[in-house]
Order: C-alpha cells, then sequence, then structure tokens
C-alpha cells in the first residue's frame, strides 16, 4: 500500500506572489496533496492537480505559470466535505489551505496557511470515519534490543490513545487486530518494517530524532501536563513511550493541537489477552472474512444500537480475557439482561437514541462542534439520566457489583444539559456563524438587535408596498445581494414609470435595479443589526462550547460505561435469538463443551437444514490431543473452528452456541488451517505451512489451545504422515507443557499414535454409507477411520464415472499392497533406524561422508525448532543417498 516520504519542493523561476506563497507552503507539506484556496475554490496544481483529477473524477486544465504549462484542478470550497473523504480514502496526505485573513481587508496578497493535514490515521471527518469503527494511527518504534518494539495506537475521534511494547510477533498481533489506517515508523527501518509486517499499511516515515525517550516523555508530561507518567502505567514501557511521543509529535505537526480530549494513555497489557496469532485472527474470520462475501464472527453477535458499541465489540473480539473475575463481571450482567428482558429492552432503547456521544464530546474538546450537533450531544446526554435511573432499579432486584459499578459511574451531567437546553435553540443551523442558535430571552442586547432586524425587515416590505402604490409597478420587489445590499428591480416593461429619486445601480438583460436613500438608511440599521446578532450569537455558541468542554471527562466516562452496556446487551439478545448458554469459566485445564455448534455455519444453513452439534472434551490428563478423521466434507474444520470460537465468546464475555460449556481459561490459540490461502503472497504453500506450525511449536503454553487442520498435505503423503506424526509425538511428549490439541487430518494411519501416547484419542466425524453413496452424520464419534472417503466425494462433485471407477480399482490396489500392519512396524521402527544410519556415516571416512560431518557439526541442537531438525534431516539423508 501507499507510503509517503518527504519530496523535495519544485523551485520556480518567474514567480508571480501568489505563486511563491503557494511554492512556499508547498514546500512546508512534502508529500501532501495541497488544497490552496483562492476566492471560492480549492485549487490544486502540477502534480496534484494530476492526482485530485483522477481521484475526484474533476477536470484538468492547464494554467500559464511562468512561461511553463503547470496542470490546474479545483473544486468550489463548499464540496470539500465531499471530496475530502475520496482524496484520504485513496491514501492522500490532504493539507488544507485557508485564507487566514478577509480578502476585502487584506492589503496585498491575502494570507493564507494550512489549517489541517488530514491524513488516512488523522481525521475527524464524518465523511472519512466508518461510525462502526475505530480510526487508527499507529506509531512502531523499533528498540534497540533484539526484537523489541514499541507501539502506540491513537483515534483522534475518540480521545482512546494506548501504547505498549513487545516483540514482532506481538506488534505484528495488535497491528493484525487493531487495524491501523495509518502506521508511523522512523526512516532508517523502511527495509524491516515491509519484511515484518506486510505492506498493507498505509505508511508515512518520520526522522530519527523523533523516536528519542527524552523527547517521547516530554511530549507526554507536557500533554497530560503531569511531571511523570507513572500514572499511567507506562513508565516501565521505553519504547512504548517513544511510539506514543511519535503520535503526539505527528499530531503537532498534522496542524493538530486541539487535544484535550486525549485525557489519558491507556497501557495495553499484552498478558491481559488471550493470544491470537495472525493465523488465528485471519482463520477464524472474527472480525473479518478471509473471503469476499464470507460471514465473520462480529456479523453475528453484533446487535449493537450505537457506533461506539460497535466499536467495542470489535475490540472485545480480537482481545478476549485471560482473568475469571473480569470475564465473569461481563458474563454476570449478560446473564442478568438475559434473564430481565424489560430491563434489556427499555435501555436498549434509551442506547439506540444515543448515537455517537464519544465521537461527539471529542468534537466539543477540540471546538469543532457545529451547532446541530451540540444539541444531538445534549439530546444524547438527556438518556444517561434514565439508564442511571433503570440500573438502579434493577439494583434494588439484584445484588449485582456490575450494575453498581455502571450506575455510579454515569453521571448525567444535569448543570451542563440544563444551560444547553436554556440557551440553545432547537433547529439551530449547522454553522456557526450566521446566527439562529440562540434562544430568545438570555441575552438583552441580542433580543434587542433581533427586534430591530425583523422591524427593519417589516419596514421594507412596507416600503416595498408604498413604492408599488406610487410607482403603479406591481411587480416591483425588494431584494438583497453582496453587491448593493438592498435594491428596488424592475423590469424593462415598466422602467419609464420609476420616479425622479431612484438612483440606477445596475442594468440586467430585463431589468434595471435601484437603490433610494431611504432604503440605505435601512439597510445600515438591518445590516448592522445582523452583523451584531452574529457576533454575539458565535460568542455565545462558543462560550456554550467551553462549558460543556468542563464536562468532557464526565461524558466521555459515560460514553465508555454506555458503550460496554451496548456490548453486553447485544450479547443477551444474540443469546436469547440464537440459543445461547452462559459458559462456566474455571482456572481448570479441562474444556468441556456439550452440544457446541459453530455460530456462523447454523445461521448460514438453508431453511430446515439443522447444524448437528458435537461434544468435545478436552484436558492435560486423559485427553489432551484428537485425532479427528472423516472424510472430505464431514465437518472436520468446523469442528476445529467452533471449538475455538466458543473459547474465544466465552472469554469475551458472550453466551455460547452449545448447551453446556465449561471453560478451564486458555490464554493462546492457535490454528493452522488450510493450505492454499497464502498462495498470492508468492510462498509455496508448504513452507508457509511449515513456517506457521514452527511458530505455533516454539510459542506454546499450558493453557494453550491448539488447532491443526491437515499438517502436512502440502507434501508427498510420506513427508506429509512422517512430519504430523512427529509433531503429534512432540506435543504429546513435551515435559513442560501439555497443550490441548484438536489435529483433523486425511492421514489414518495416525490413528496408530493412540496405541502408545495415553493422552492421544482417536475421534472420527461419522458418515453412513449407503449403496456407493456417503451420507454425512455430522456426528463426533470415538475411534478412528478406514477409509478417507476421497473418491466418493469426487463422485459427488460429479466427476465422470469412467474415472471414479478407475480410482476405485487403483485404491483396492494400493491398499493391498501397503499392509497397514507393516507401516505401522515401519514408523515405530523409524527413530532407532535413523539413528544407526546416523552412526555409520559418522564412523565411515569417505569424502561424503566428511561433508555430512560438517554439517552435522554446524547444526545448533539447542536452537533446533523440531520442524528444522526435521527438515535438516531429510537434508542429510538426501547427502547420505
Ligand atoms: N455439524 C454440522 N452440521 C451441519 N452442517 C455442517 C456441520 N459441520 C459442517 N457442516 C457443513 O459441511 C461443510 C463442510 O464442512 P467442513 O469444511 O468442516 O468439512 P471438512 O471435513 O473439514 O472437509 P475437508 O476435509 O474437505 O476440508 C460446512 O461448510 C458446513 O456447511
Amino acid at each position: 500500500m501507499k507510503s509517503t516520504t518527504a519530496a523535495k519542493p519544485q523551485v520556480k523561476k518567474n514567480e508571480t506572489p501568489l505563486n511563491r506563497q503557494y511554492n512556499q507552503i508547498k514546500a512546508k507539506y512534502p508529500g501532501a496533496l495541497l488544497l490552496f484556496r483562492v476566492g471560492d475554490f480549492y485549487e490544486t496544481f502540477g502534480e496534484d492537480a494530476v492526482r485530485a483529477s483522477k481521484i475526484l473524477g474533476i477536470t484538468l486544465t492547464k494554467r500559464n505559470n511562468g512561461g511553463a504549462n503547470e496542470e490546474l484542478a479545483g473544486f468550489p470550497h463548499h464540496s470539500l466535505d465531499t471530496h475530502l473523504p475520496k482524496l484520504v480514502r485513496a491514501g492522500e496526505r490532504v493539507a488544507i489551505c485557508d485564507q487566514l485573513e478577509d480578502p476585502s481587508v487584506a492589503k496585498g496578497i491575502v494570507r493564507r496557511g494550512v489549517t489541517e493535514l488530514v491524513t488516512p490515521g488523522v481525521s475527524f471527518n464524518d465523511n472519512v470515519l466508518d461510525t462502526r469503527r475505530n480510526n487508527y494511527l499507529a506509531a512502531v518504534h523499533f528498540g534497540k534490543a533484539d526484537d523489541t518494539f514499541g507501539i502506540s495506537f491513537l483515534d483522534i475521534s475518540t480521545g482512546e490513545f494506548l501504547a505498549s511494547q513487545g516483540n514482532s510477533a506481538y506488534v505484528d498481533k495488535l497491528l493484525q487486530s487493531f487495524n491501523p489506517s495509518e502506521v508511523l515508523y522512523c526512516k532508517r527501518n523502511r527495509q524491516e518494517f515491509g519484511s515484518l509486517f506486510g505492506d498493507k499499511f498505509h505508511t508515512y516515515t518520520l526522522e530519527d530524532w523523533a523516536f528519542t525517550y527524552d523527547f517521547g516523555y516530554n511530549f507526554l508530561k507536557q500533554h497530560f501536563q503531569t511531571t511523570s507518567l507513572k500514572g499511567f502505567g507506562i513508565e516501565g514501557l521505553p519504547d512504548g513511550i517513544i511510539a506514543a511521543g511519535v503520535i503526539l509529535h505527528y499530531l503537532n505537526e498534522t496542524e493538530h493541537k486541539d487535544l484535550q480530549h486525549i485525557t489519558r494513555v491507556t497501557r495495553l497489557e499484552e498478558d491481559r489477552y488471550v493470544w491470537l496469532d495472525r493465523f488465528t485472527i485471519r482463520n477464524l474470520e472474527l472480525t473479518a472474512a478471509q473471503q469476499e462475501g464470507g460471514v465473520p464472527l462480529i456479523q453475528i453477535l453484533d446487535q449493537t444500537v450505537t457506533p461506539m458499541g460497535a466499536r467495542l465489540l470489535r475490540k472485545w473480539l480480537n482481545l478476549p480475557l485471560k482473568e475469571k473475575a473480569l470475564i465473569d463481571e461481563r458474563l454476570n450482567m449478560v446473564e442478568l439482561l438475559v434473564n430481565d428482558l424489560d430491563l434489556a429492552d427499555t435501555m436498549v432503547s434509551h442506547l439506540r437514541q444515543i448515537g455517537d456521544l464519544e465521537r461527539l464530546v471529542s468534537k466539543v474538546a477540540v471546538r469543532r462542534i457545529s451547532p446541530r450537533e451540540l444539541l444531538q450531544l445534549k439530546r444524547s446526554l438527556q438518556h444517561v439520566l434514565p439508564i442511571k435511573e433503570l440500573l438502579i432499579t434493577a439494583l434494588s432486584q439484584n445484588e449485582s457489583a456490575s450494575l453498581k459499578k455502571y450506575a455510579d459511574q454515569l453521571n448525567p451531567v444535569a448543570f451542563l444539559l440544563d444551560r444547553i437546553e436554556t440557551e440553545l435553540r432547537e433547529d439551530p443551523p449547522a454553522l456557526s456563524n450566521q446566527g439562529g442558535m440562540i434562544k430568545s430571552g438570555i441575552n438583552a442586547e441580542l433580543d434587542e438587535l433581533t427586534a430591530i432586524a425583523y422591524s427593519g425587515k417589516d419596514y421594507l416590505l412596507q416600503l416595498q408596498e408604498r413604492e408599488v402604490q406610487r410607482t403603479g409597478i406591481t411587480s416591483l420587489k425588494i431584494a438583497y445581494n453582496k453587491v448593493f445590499g438592498y435594491y428596488l428591480e424592475v423590469t424593462h416593461a415598466h422602467k419609464n414609470r420609476v420616479p425622479e429619486d431612484w438612483i440606477r445601480k445596475q442594468t440586467l438583460v430585463n431589468a434595471e435595479r435601484y437603490i433610494t436613500p431611504e432604503l440605505k438608511v435601512y439597510e445600515e440599521k438591518i445590516l448592522n443589526a445582523e452583523e451584531q446578532i452574529f457576533q454575539i450569537e458565535a460568542r455565545m455558541f462558543n462560550e456554550l462550547v467551553l462549558a460543556a468542554g468542563e464536562y468532557v471527562g464526565a461524558i466521555q466516562q459515560n460514553a465508555r460505561v454506555l458503550s460496554v452496556l451496548d456490548v453486553l446487551a447485544s450479547f443477551g439478545r444474540v443469546a436469547v435469538k440464537n440459543k445461547y448458554v452462559r459458559p462456566s469459566i474455571n482456572e481448570s485445564k479441562v474444556l468441556n463443551i456439550k452440544d457446541g455448534r459453530h455460530a456462523v455455519i447454523e445461521q448460514q444453513l438453508p431453511p430446515g437444514e439443522p447444524y448437528i452439534p458435537n461434544d468435545v472434551y478436552l484436558d492435560d490428563e486423559t485427553q489432551q490431543i484428537i485425532i479427528i478423521t472423516g472424510p472430505n466434507m464431514a465437518g472436520k474444520s468446523a469442528l476445529l473452528r467452533q471449538t475455538a470460537l466458543i473459547v474465544l465468546m466465552a472469554q469475551s464475555g458472550s453466551f455460547v452456541p452449545a448447551s453446556s460449556a465449561e471453560i478451564g481459561i486458555v490464554d493462546k490459540i492457535f490454528t493452522r488451517v488450510g493450505a492454499s490461502d497464502n498462495l498470492s503472497r508468492g510462498e509455496s504453500t508448504f513452507m508457509v505451512e511449515m513456517t506457521e506450525t514452527a511458530s505455533i511449536l516454539n510459542n506454546l503454553s499450558e493453557r494453550s489451545l491448539i488447532l491443526m487442520d491437515e499438517i502436512g498435505r502440502g507434501t508427498s503423503t510420506y513427508d506429509g504422515v512422517s512430519i504430523a506424526w512427529s509433531i503429534t509425538e512432540y506435543l504429546h511428549n513435551k515435559t513442560d507443557c501439555r497443550p490441548k490439541t484438536l489435529f483433523a487430518t486425511h492421514y489414518h494411519e495416525l490413528n496408530d499414535l493412540a496405541t502408545d501416547n495415553p493422552r492421544i484419542k482417536n475421534y472420527n466425524v461419522s458418515v453412513k454409507e449407503l449403496g456407493n453413496k456417503v451420507i454425512f452424520l455430522r456426528k463426533l464419534k470415538e475411534g478412528g477411520s478406514e477409509h478417507s472417503f476421497g473418491i466418493h466425494v469426487a463422485q459427488m462433485a460429479g466427476m465422470p464415472a469412467q474415472i471414479v471407477t478407475r480410482a476405485n480399482e487403483i485404491l483396492k490396489q494400493l491398499e493391498s499392497s501397503h499392509n497397514r500392519e507393516t507401516n505401522k512396524e515401519k514408523i515405530r521402527e523409524a527413530v532407532p533406524q535413523e539413528r544407526e544410519l546416523a552412526l555409520r556415516i559418522i564412523e565411515s571416512g569417505d569424502p561424503k561422508s566428511e561433508a555430512i560431518k560438517e554439517k552435522l557439526r554446524s547444526i545448533d541442537v539447542n536452537r533446533l525448532t523440531p520442524i528444522e531438525a526435521l527438515l535438516k534431516l531429510n537434508e542429510l539423508l538426501k547427502m547420505a543417498e
């Protein structure tokens, strides 16, 4: 994706003063597309014009610039709201250069300056933002120590600011989960950034000096007006502080200086959340589908009614919890709402009216709120008190710590509401510079001026009436424009009836315009009054916004509580609708799911086709690893994924699709599913599969849940079976932890593993054979399978009969020549044979064996992963042959 860095400004000869001003400003914002306000238009020039015309579909013209022809494209200033989002979405950084003084009073060339640099990650514009998603700006700092990184995220539209640090895998995971719209990093890390974190992000690189500890620390201290950062819990994160400092620095550089709504920086604690690697996030399709048209889990679970609730749900699904108390707190509240549907419904009906309180309050803090939005803020806040009262009433019937906490935290901000109610009209305009905002009876001077303006207008109507009588010109009209002020307009047909005392001002094609001294007197009265009204109202509105600014902290807290309530209510509604149950969370290592279902697939089956529920039991004593065999299409992958989804939903605080679920807290979920989805990256399928598996095996913990689907199918059957076999053995025999594993495979040879390994159990997803047809029962049963029905599936898929018959013949032949018992013995004997071979090689003295010895010596056994060991062994065997 687009990456931006500074470009050299062009110096031109024969500059006009306007050009010089343009070039000076342009040079200050390298890499940005400059929208240059000239009169009523925003103009772009040169390269910017070419890009703008392409993105916006506006006409590209040429102008003469110091003898050279330069491209030019522009649009009327009032179209900024339509055009800006298009430019930003196309990945442009847009510098908005406005006229900083009134052109009519400017001496010489109008003063201009960039008032905002809008970039993909920094925007307040409602048209750029997706209400149901956060718009994060991220900064990544490459730490001094090996594999340490600082990372920070900011959503300027909500004020949420986070910092953390960890290794590259952690940073990568966060980037995947938060999916920032723009990522900042240091120029010197350009090479590494792409190879570590991919090229899907819009990035912007900054100079080295911004990435220093003292700079970041001081910037943060200054912003929060604190003497240290201890209160935020980030003191111990030097790399995280650097990243957070870079974000504030960047905001400053992009002319975002009103940041009062960023009231804290929160430490994102790595060990508070379940670890999901990037493959898991993608494969489980929690918040985004892998393929177009696919349905992610969030689509099923999202019944939130506020944009901030929708954003929070996304976060909760990406960051499931590991602490029982916190998970139970959420589940308790969901249960309460499920059991008290009246409470849930009334609460949701209030929440529905609240809208995006979080973004509205940010606009208050940065003083970008419009009169209409302030009214909206008032209307949102009016629902806080009823919700608080609802919770308090519910508390009288339920002993609930959560209810009490939420009720306590909600602040109805009555004083502010009262003030807005008293002062702001119910039909305010969109802009604050043309009056019509403040109610009458608040400011005596304002009321007086309004009376003058109104009576002046009444007087003008009387004047018009009088002149009609006097001249007999019934079509005579009094109108107004900016150039002449008020005037009388008469069509040419009545021109000769115009009295002597009228003064002609303008002749049009079919009419003439006149003024009279009397008209001018009243004009001045009206215009003066209006001008003063605008000024007084703008000042009063500003004071109102400032007053609201005092409540930013309280309103932000309201927004947080309301978004939590929204997500919990959404969990409750989905639980009732889809028949989910409350999971029981404990600290054991047991996973015991009864009648589990796949939350997404069950919603998509054709009507009348039920989803077949299944039990899954895993622990670290008796059933640590389950090998699941079964034909293609039987439902193996669905079973694997539903198990992980149930765990994740439970630990996010949601009820789950099952008849019961005991969840011993899981701290990491790894998946290796499918083999074909990385082809577009140009890596070999098998290599990707092995890299992903290696990353799983190197990061295990005793609470890990591993899902492996057809590991090894990307290579020859023998290689595949050998690798799958050795991985499973490794997971079983690991001495430091016993990660729970579901292993779906077509290799029924693996069923033999259960013979010698007590915690490995065989299951199969059953099918029934009817004649030569297969019926999918989709029921998980104990025991292995004898064959894989691949040919049946080929037949079902409409393969020509001739091919199906021939395949069956070949299969029979192969099965008779490969006796399973012999294979089983061979596999069991494999280890001693290899050792023997190694010894023979080392003892002989020929040149080939010397080379092999050399190779062996180069291996550092302590740093070798099981997969690398297998690959090395394979290499050595090839050399020996
Ligand atoms: N328990 C179930 N109840 C109803 N339908 C199911 C169930 N499990 C799976 N299905 C349906 O069967 C389809 C195939 O399931 P799945 O992809 O899990 O099969 P598989 O055994 O992993 O196949 P393959 O080995 O070819 O990858 C699913 O897309 C779903 O529509």
